[in-house]
């Protein structure tokens, strides 16, 4: 038994409790970095090996798909070191290349391809591709196996097509995305359209509940769900049909789930379901061969914009504890050592989460020795930082040959940040990647082809045919397309029926016919061929037939070449998922493009700086980290500052980000930056100030940059950058943040006590009067 005991030894003595742990409810939560993830990982390897569960009933739901794959390949490298004793009878690091990876193919074929381990969405749509014929909506609807995912800007799409063409309104008056926003909102709240109707009593209302019943007719003749279904349509289901639940909770005997603190009601009834089988958590108590473990921190809780509710997380212990056998009373687990961080560090973000009230104490010692001091640097502008940011990779890059530029991330707090950093690594030609922003499925081309891919799968998907029946041209005109589209709402059939009759074709498109009946055979043709070939076959096939990259040739600007190269690379992504997927049917490559987040652009195996979001950094690690950009109304957010509630989140978004660097961190912030357009003056963030000041070594100006004096007056780090949120006693000259106009400077002040109305001079905006009552009005020291 010498692999198991070198298994454990990879763990303390908490996380090992926490792996060895077997049957009933587990909590493990701790600070970042202590190795919660790990702890998850494990056990699930513990599971297969010492308990001799079977990987299929496993589920464990990770935050990002990456992560899965990650953790996946974890739990195969464990396998797979161990079988090398046994198979070779040599340790692993002596096995050759061939030897390593049929030994890994091996496990994977035997154990990783049985686990289903997921973000949330990815594993529910899976659970419905097997069972979603079973269930039926409010009105009795139903939905078929292929069923599309409709991704946000499809539902905006559809929307804006309800809205203009279905109700002749105005989508400036109801401007999709908003209306969009609403019906997610509803529907999470669990009202169907009808519910929701009877709540509205304006006139805005009423036409949201309108949209919005259109919007569920529409997905369903579409044969099509939304993101929030994914979700949401499980959980209904599992209410629906005893059966159905009770098969997936036989099945998913250990659940586990990794960052819980970012967890929903939503996401929460699903665990709930599937742990208890639909009887209250209370009351419980069957479980033999049967667990749940989930581990996080509430100070990480940073969705909740997405509705995550840490106090889930909070009650675990109330929810599943009572009902636990008196033999296993051990319902929460606490790691206080932290793997990750330098000492100086990790006393950062400990000093920094304890200006929040809404928390729990908690431990978190350092192991890894103090480090450097955390750089603190002063931009005169974001483009000055982000050349701090180039010269201080360059410079480490130089001093520190084992370093490359896989060992720096660059993180920010909203996505429009990223281009000034960007142009910066483009003119030095620093190789980065973006982490965030469905960027490569978002773009034109990808969409086209992948529509086509889609209309192929379901030819019900009527939003696909109808993105792609004149692309690229085919001498379709709108004209044909509504009155093929009327002739099918008048049969009261799918748009796909008349496409696919000639004599139809022929009646309602006239000339046009040509074109449609040519589409409609490209569609034919590789529906039939999909059921024996693989997708990139049917990607290539679809691009020779349509004469897609034909057309952008013909165009030859450089925006078409770098579309030909875009379709290019989807011809890779699917060679790709052909390789690594374990079922390359064309619906499940749909589903992982549909799904593949916006978290999940990290390349892997090529060395480039990372940037992304702190929002899309959790759970990351990285040698050396730039968090840039900290100042008051960028980070945190301006929509926060008058919300110490959501000030706190921001604070905790600040925690993880600093808590994601090893070894190095550096923080900046501009003395003035463009922000939507405009140059605004900026002021540091309070975040800075609540840094113990012996931590931070603000000196490197002078170091790095020596001809270019620090203008910044010393003042008491405690201090600077703290919002004033008092509102009496305006002078003019004092320097304020308004709600909606930004930063600006007392020009002028009318009348006194309740009375009082104040002048602000905008940078941008002129000079404005406003109540300081009313305007949100917050002095800045
Ligand atoms: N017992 C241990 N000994 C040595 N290193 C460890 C141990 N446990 C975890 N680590 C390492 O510490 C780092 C942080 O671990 P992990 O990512 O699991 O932490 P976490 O608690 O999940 O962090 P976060 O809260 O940021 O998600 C990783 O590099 C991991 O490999
Ligand atoms: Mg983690």
């Amino acid at each position: 038994m010498t692999a198991n005991t070198n298994f454990l030894a990879h763990l303390n003595s908490s996380q090992r409790r926490s792996v060895e742990h077997y049957c009933g409810a587990l909590l493990v939560v701790a600070g970042a970095g202590s190795g919660k993830t790990r702890a998850l990982t494990y056990r699930i390897a513990n599971l297969i090996r010492t308990h001799h569960v079977d990987p299929a009933h496993i589920l464990a739901v990770t935050f990002t798909n990456k992560a899965a794959k990650e953790m996946r390949s974890r739990i195969e490298l464990l396998f797979a070191q161990q079988q090398a004793e046994l198979k070779f009878g040599k340790p692993w690091g002596a096995l050759d290349d061939y030897q390593q990876t049929q030994l890994r193919s091996h496990v994977y074929k035997t154990i990783i391809k049985d686990l289903w381990i997921g973000t949330f969405h990815g594993l529910f749509s899976k659970v419905l591709r097997f069972d979603i014929e079973k269930y039926q909506d409010e009105k009795g609807r139903t939905w078929n196996k292929n069923f599309s995912i409709f991704d946000d800007s499809d539902c905006q799409g559809l929307v804006k097509q309800i809205v203009v063409k279905q109700l002749d309104l105005d989508d400036k008056k109801f401007e999709p995305r908003a209306v969009r926003y609403a019906i997610s909102t509803a529907k999470n709240q669990g009202l169907s359209p009808d519910e929701y109707s009877k709540q509205q009593n304006d006139y805005r209302g009423r036409v949201i509940s309108d949209v919005y019943k259109h919007y569920q007719d529409a997905l369903c003749a579409n044969n099509a769900l939304d993101f929030d279904d994914l979700l949401l349509v499980p959980v209904q289901l599992f209410r629906q049909n005893a059966q159905v639940l009770d098969y997936w909770h036989r099945k998913f005997r250990h659940i586990l789930v990794d960052e819980y603190q970012d967890t929903n009601r939503t996401q929460y009834d699903l665990i709930q379901l599937l742990v208890t089988n639909g009887v209250d958590s209370k009351t419980f108590n069957n479980w033999e061969h049967r667990s749940i473990f989930v581990v996080g921190d509430a100070d990480q809780s940073i969705y909740s914009f997405r509705a995550a509710d840490f106090t889930i997380l909070m009650n675990f212990q109330d929810d599943f504890g009572d009902s636990m056998p008196d033999d296993r009373t051990e319902t929460m687990v606490k790691l206080e050592e932290n793997y990750r961080s330098r000492e100086n560090i990790l006393a950062a973000a400990n000093h920094l989460i304890q200006h929040n009230t809404q928390r729990i104490d908690k431990i978190l010692k350092a192991t890894r020795g103090e480090g450097e001091p955390i750089f603190l640097y002063k931009a005169d502008n974001e483009i000055d930082e982000a050349e701090f940011v180039v010269s201080q990779i360059r410079k480490l890059l130089r001093e520190n040959p084992e370093l490359n530029y896989g060992n720096f991330a660059a993180l920010y707090r909203t996505n429009a940040q990223s281009r000034p950093i960007e142009d910066a690594f483009v003119r030095s030609q620093i190789p980065y990647t973006i982490v965030g922003g469905l960027k490569f499925y978002d773009r034109r081309e990808i969409k086209d082809i992948v529509a086509y891919l889609r209309a192929i799968a379901n030819p019900n998907d009527t939003v696909s045919l109808l993105r792609v029946i004149n692309t690229p041209r085919r001498g379709v005109g709108q004209t044909t397309i509504d009155n093929l589209q009327n002739a099918a709402q008048q049969l009261g059939v799918p748009l796909w029926e008349i496409l696919n009759d000639e004599t139809s074709v022929k009646t309602v498109a006239g000339r046009s016919s040509k074109g449609v009946l040519n589409f409609a055979e490209i569609i034919n043709k590789w529906r039939s061929e999909s059921e024996t070939r693989p997708v990139v076959d049917i990607v290539t096939g679809i691009v020779e037939d349509t004469g897609y990259v034909h057309e952008l040739q013909t165009q030859g600007t450089d925006e078409a070449l770098e579309r030909i190269q875009n379709v290019q690379e989807l011809v890779n992504a699917t060679i790709q998922f052909q390789e690594e997927s374990d079922e390359p049917s064309l619906e499940a490559y749909l589903a992982s493009a549909a799904l593949s987040s916006d978290l999940d652009n990290l390349q892997e195996g090529k060395e480039a700086v990372s940037l992304m979001t702190l929002h899309a950094s959790k759970g990351l690690e990285f040698p050396i980290v730039f968090l840039v950009g900290l100042e008051a109304g960028l980070f945190p957010s301006f929509r926060s500052l008058n919300d110490p509630m959501a000030v706190e989140e921001e604070r905790r978004l600040c925690y993880v980000g600093i808590t994601r660097a090893q070894e190095m961190l550096y923080l900046s912030h501009a003395r003035e930056r463009r922000l939507y357009g405009s140059r605004e003056p900026a002021i540091r963030s309070q975040f800075i100030g609540e840094l113990p000041p012996e931590l931070l070594n603000s000196n490197l100006r002078t170091k790095i940059k020596a001809q270019t004096p620090d203008r910044t007056s010393p003042k008491d780090p405690k201090t600077v950058g703290k919002t004033n949120a008092q509102t009496t006693g305006w002078r003019v000259g004092d320097r304020v943040i308004h709600r909606s106009f930004g930063v600006g400077q007392i020009s002028h002040v009318f009348g006194t006590g309740n009375k009082q109305s104040i002048a602000i001079k905008f940078p941008n905006l002129g000079q404005k009067i406003v109540d300081p009552k009313i305007a949100g009005l917050q002095k800045i020291d």
